[in-house]
């Protein structure tokens, strides 16, 4: 594409792109509705047990890269819709290892929650 000249108006419709995408994510995609659901119980919980500054990055970054996975997982998977409605062995593997990225941040960030807030359940509860 022809590059073209800066311009503020640009910029915010590319928010506007952005938020498109927000909400076309939310209203199709059930996964979605689950991370706003975990990210909002992480969030309430980490002011419930007062997480340090460093916890509080950790827990940003886990429920970011758990976000961008999961929407570069849906755009992958609306790509390989677009291109192939039949079932195809080489668009199989493409989504298999889009949802493998998915499940590792997953992991991950259930790692990262049980290693900040077990200790913390636990004291809270004296066990
Ligand atoms: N066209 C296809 N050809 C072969 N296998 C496919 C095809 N489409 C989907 N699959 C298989 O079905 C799995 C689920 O794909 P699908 O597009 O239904 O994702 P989904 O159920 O929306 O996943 P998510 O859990 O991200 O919502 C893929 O990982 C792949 O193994």
């Amino acid at each position: 594409m022809k590059p073209q000249k800066f311009s503020i108006t640009a910029r915010l419709q590319s928010f506007k792109y952005a938020f498109d995408g927000f909400k076309e994510f939310i209203k199709t995609e059930h996964n979605a509705r689950l991370h706003l659901f975990f990210t909002l119980l992480v969030i309430l919980s980490g002011f419930y047990f007062g997480l340090n500054k460093t916890e509080w990055i950790i827990i940003v970054f886990a429920i970011a890269i758990v976000f961008i996975t999961e929407i570069l997982n849906t755009s992958i998977e609306k790509i390989a819709d677009f291109i192939c409605t039949t079932e195809n062995s080489k668009i199989k593997k493409i989504k298999d290892l889009a949802a493998l990225a998915v499940l590792i941040s997953a992991l991950m960030a259930i790692v990262i929650g049980l290693i900040i807030f077990l200790p913390k359940i636990l004291q809270q509860f004296n066990f």
